[in-house]
């Protein structure tokens, strides 16, 4: 079953096209790992997917509340425990048992720490862990494991696969390989012509 669909979508970043004539669909059970030069759109691309920024040409079809998305910012409140990030979390997206998130994220023993006091890699952890309380099919992930160490990205690797087999699906912009059966989608050659800026955008928006 088809989650997202993609459609001659061009993304841009203040106001300038950086992607253009993206066409490509992600379904159930399917990853597809983003890969190109730092700088190509990546990021960009993704929060379009995620609708945190219009498309600038084109169509992302997607049923509502479809896509989780984590990114560099791990948005985490760090007043909050570890505990209540996922209880709040799990509120926001309706979620009601956070326990298999704080297990399967190796977040237990942290479990009544405050965010703020956790190390970047335990951060990450609590950051995906988020994804699961949300029970969205569409997981968009923006470099993931970074400043994951092995045991972590194993751990985040099985949580992907459960994902999957619960009728998930992952987008992934990720440098490193992360040996999942994966579509690689290089973004390279969609690269937009950078001669276009169209008058009418709005900059105040992004
Ligand atoms: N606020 C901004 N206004 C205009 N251009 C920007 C802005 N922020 C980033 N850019 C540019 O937009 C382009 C796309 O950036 P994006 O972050 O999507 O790339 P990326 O492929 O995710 O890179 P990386 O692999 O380094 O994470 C880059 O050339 C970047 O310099």
């Amino acid at each position: 079953m088809k989650l997202i669909s993609v459609k001659n979508l061009t993304v841009a970043r203040g106001g300038m096209p950086v992607l253009e004539g993206l066409n490509f669909d992600v379904s159930t059970g399917e990853i597809l790992v983003l890969r190109g030069p730092n700088g190509v759109g990546k990021t960009t691309l993704l929060r379009t997917l995620a609708g945190l920024q219009p498309p600038y040409e084109g169509t992302v079809d997607a049923a509502p509340d479809t896509v989780a998305y984590a990114a560099h910012a791990d948005g985490l409140k760090s007043t909050l425990t570890v505990r209540e990030n996922l209880m709040f979390w799990a509120g926001v997206y309706g979620g009601r048992d956070i326990e298999p998130a704080l297990r399967d994220f190796n977040l237990d023993s942290l479990s009544e720490r405050p965010a703020g006091n956790l190390s970047a890699g335990q951060k990450r952890r609590l950051g995906l862990a988020r994804l699961m309380v949300t029970h969205r099919p569409v997981w968009v992930l923006d470099e993931p494991t970074v400043s994951l160490d092995v045991a972590s990205v194993a751990l985040f690797a099985a949580a992907v696969k459960a994902h999957l087999a619960s009728g998930g699906a992952a987008i992934i912009a990720t440098h490193i390989q992360l040996g999942f059966e994966e579509t690689v989608f290089d973004v390279t050659p969609y690269k937009a012509r950078m001669d276009v800026v169209r008058d009418d955008f709005d900059e105040a928006f992004l």
